[in-house]
């Protein structure tokens, strides 16, 4: 089947920003496609950042779609709360539900597109047949729980393998990837397929956060251009 029309999208994750501020900081990225928030429980995964109410905050303070990027355990019981705080999108760990489908269909009945995400080392194969069901698969290019680490290539071959397979059963999912997205990683993550990025410590560190994301959007449209 033909290869199906893709965007770029760059999502800049919060969690490189002053949370003492965090209107503001959201405030620095107008050209952002969605602001990822990235919530974690302690439990999930070894460090606590926010939970729903201060993304119900967040949504008030901005109209940019939210990104929420859940690393909790027992997401069958907290995610359906994000989708009706009003996030676009909601992302749950694979590896932190028991009934993966009838979540991503909880939150789509909920108004928000349904997102899954697997860890470096979680093989993507026993997932491929529920594509369907999802608007975004989120494939960890770091291990969860920490902004500022490095790219991990070892998960390229999983970019293509998820975006080869999408594109093979014509199903419409976002391929998302998160952690140590830079100007150095962008293009083999976009070659290999990835159609969303997500980009903390390269955003936030930069002087002008916006024309950082900016450049990194335009560097993977023209590394996607290049290889489609
Ligand atoms: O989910 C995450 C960490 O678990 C963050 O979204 C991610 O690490 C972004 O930060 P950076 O671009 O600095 O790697
Ligand atoms: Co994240």
């Amino acid at each position: 089947m033909a290869e199906l029309q893709r965007s770029v999208h760059l999502h800049p994750s919060i969690l490189s920003a002053d949370f003492s501020r965090l209107g503001e900081e959201i405030a620095r990225i107008p050209s952002a496609d969605a602001v990822h928030v990235d919530v974690m429980d302690n439990h999930f995964v070894p460090n606590l950042t926010l939970g729903l109410p201060v993304v119900e905050a967040i949504r008030r303070a901005t109209s940019l779609p939210l990104d929420i990027h859940l690393m909790i355990s027992d997401a069958d019981r907290w995610a359906p709360g994000y989708a009706e705080a009003g996030a676009e999108s909601v992302t749950f760990h694979a590896e932190a539900s028991g009934a993966p489908i009838r979540l991503a269909r909880e939150l789509r009945a909920r108004g928000a597109q349904a997102g899954m995400a697997l860890k470096p080392a979680t093989a993507l194969e026993p997932y491929l047949d529920m594509l369907t069901e999802l608007d975004m698969l989120l494939l960890m290019t770091v291990e969860p729980g920490f902004g500022g680490q490095a790219f991990l290539e070892v998960v390229l071959p999983k970019i293509r393998r998820a975006r080869q397979a999408a594109d093979d059963a014509g199903v419409p999912v976002a391929v998302q990837v998160d952690g140590g997205i830079s100007a150095q990683t962008i293009t083999a993550a976009a070659e290999a397929g990835a159609d969303v990025f997500v980009a903390g410590s390269a955003v936030y560190g930069a002087d002008d956060p916006d024309a950082a994301l900016i450049a990194l959007r335009d560097q993977a449209a023209a590394a996607q251009g290049s290889c489609g």
